[in-house]
């Protein structure tokens, strides 16, 4: 496939209709993912955000004198990646460091032969796993405790490099005592059954804990902390990602109050947890008399969906596409995302004028979804450019993470589930369209399966019938990594595997001129 795709691309340039089509818009759907995954490497996230000038190291703009004063932390999924490379780069001028890490994820990434995520035996950064199954343990609470201890030694003249990404609330979990692990846990345990959002889920984690919404930088003060942030919330609200441990926070208690009663919690939160909330403001403050001043802190962002978003625009380019972005911020239910995208396919491949309701249906599932009004005009306006223009095929793309409500009991991810969905709205579309979608979700695995998303056309359903696979029935049963598994001998899935990173997930969709444009 690299060398089909080597071919595409050195033809492309100069090339007419039919060299294009040598490669298939299938196959360019899947160069473009790999590209957005590959931009947001832990590793090459790093790299472009530190750089080194003799003994200055230079982030976001700020400068640091390095003088073998630098210490490490980090948490998050992402991390072991980051750290490395950050060892790569700094390592001379580093004193110690630990990172928090998901179980077993050495012993992946070295079956997965992704050594340059792993850290040199001759480390001096120690490596912590905990926080099996995504939920904070004893092992996590150790390395936070770890952590804590870490930053807390700390003095003035010190750098404290922070490296976060998503995962990192569960593997920083330092509840505020008399507070414990199990009684805070079942507290957001019971918030993400009853359907919080993680905006909602992280609001509550700060108020209950010493170290997120800014009680690490607490820490560390009066050390210099700078913050290195991979994003996996939409819109990348630094102090919610991992709940924002280096992002001085000041949670009105009204608000986790509000978030506790919306899901009808109060009568089974832990006295503990009652009694921490009902503190009055004052007591509270006093705990953060010792809070740091911003310039001892930056924070910054340094991977995220848009930047998916932006090196799989390239990639669309070079392969000789059009490339629209539509937004990184698609949420909201998978059916109604698909609707969108379905609806957005008939825009650009109505020959001619579109109907005149298309227009207000596609602004009125945008707001559904989390994508502006203007972003939709926006891309509209570019997909109609195209159908005027005779145009090659335009790539539009998107981001977010939608969610799927689940009521089967079957095998599958939103991702999965989303592109089979947008399957079949472009199979029982009137306009014969060769629109080629495709969903993944960048950390390579969607749900509990082993794909990280999956590919579909208008052909699905036809295809799916003559294998006797009904559609209706798996998407009633959740079951979208079953039916991607046995149509086709599973050829429509994604399978990158483990990429370690996470940025939420990527959706693309290839769109061929109208036959009246060719
Ligand atoms: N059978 C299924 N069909 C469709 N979606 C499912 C199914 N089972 C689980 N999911 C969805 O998968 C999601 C969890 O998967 P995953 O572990 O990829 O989540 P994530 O949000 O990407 O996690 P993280 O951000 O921590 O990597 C949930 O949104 C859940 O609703
Ligand atoms: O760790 C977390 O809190 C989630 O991944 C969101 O950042």
């Amino acid at each position: 496939m690299a060398q089909v795709l080597t071919l595409c691309r050195s033809v492309l340039h100069w090339s007419p209709l039919w060299v294009r089509s040598m490669c298939s818009l299938e196959e360019q759907a899947r160069a473009i993912f790999a590209a957005a995954v590959e931009g947001v490497q832990p590793d090459s996230v790093v790299r472009r955000a530190l750089q080194r000038r003799g003994d200055e190291l230079v982030v976001a703009g700020h400068s640091f004198k390095l003088h073998h004063n630098l210490h490490l932390v980090g948490f998050g999924k992402a991390v072991l990646g980051m750290a490395a490379e950050a060892e790569r780069i700094v390592g001379d001028h580093l004193v110690q460091g630990i990172v928090s890490v998901p179980h077993g994820i050495q012993e992946t990434l070295q079956r997965h032969r992704k050594l340059n995520m792993l850290l040199d035996p001759s480390s001096k950064i120690k490596v912590m796993e905990g926080a099996k199954h995504n939920l904070p343990d004893t092992d996590a609470q150790r390395s936070a405790e770890s952590i804590r201890e870490l930053a807390s030694s700390l003095t003035d003249g010190d750098l404290l490099l922070v490296l976060i990404s998503g995962g990192g609330s569960a593997l920083l979990p330092a509840p505020v005592p008399p507070i414990t692990l199990q009684e805070k846990q079942e507290v957001t345990r019971c918030l993400a059954a009853a359907g919080a959002t993680i905006q909602e889920l992280n609001t509550v984690r700060r108020a209950l804990s010493l170290l997120k919404g800014g009680g690490l930088s607490r820490c560390a003060y009066p050390a210099q902390v700078v913050g290195l942030i991979l994003s996996d919330i939409i819109g990348d609200p630094v102090d919610l990602i991992a709940s924002g441990p280096t992002v001085w926070s000041e949670t009105s208690l009204e608000e986790v109050w509000a978030i506790l009663y919306r899901y009808n919690l109060y009568a089974t939160l832990p006295l503990s947890v009652k009694e921490l909330l009902n503190q009055t403001g004052s007591q509270q403050r006093s705990k953060l008399k010792d809070q740091p001043q911003q310039d001892n802190i930056l924070n910054a962002v340094i991977g995220s969906n848009a930047i998916a978003l932006e090196c799989a625009s390239r990639k669309a380019q070079e392969l000789g596409l059009r490339p629209v972005i539509l937004s990184p911020g698609v949420c909201g239910n998978v059916q109604a995302v698909a609707q969108l995208y379905g609806l957005l396919s008939r825009f650009a491949c109505s020959p001619g004028k579109e109907p005149p309701e298309l227009r207000d249906q596609i602004l009125k599932l945008g707001q559904e979804v989390g994508v502006e009004s203007s972003e939709l005009c926006r891309t509209m306006k570019h997909l109609e450019e195209g159908r005027q223009e005779s145009w090659h095929a335009t790539c539009l793309l998107a981001g977010g993470e939608p969610t799927v409500q689940l009521l089967g009991k079957g095998k599958g991810g939103r991702n999965q589930e989303l592109a089979l969905r947008v399957g079949l709205e472009l199979s029982r579309a009137e306009e014969r369209s060769t629109t080629v979608f495709l969903s993944g979700g960048t950390d390579g695995q969607d749900g509990p399966t082993e794909a990280a998303g999956a590919v579909s056309d208008r052909n699905i359903e036809t295809e799916a019938q003559s294998q006797g696979l009904d559609i209706d029935v798996f998407l009633c049963n959740n079951d979208s990594f079953t039916f991607f598994s046995s149509l086709s001998k599973g050829q429509k899935l994604l399978l990158p595997g483990l990429t370690g990173t996470n940025v939420m997930d990527v959706h693309l969709m290839i769109l061929p001129p109208p036959p009246s444009a060719v």
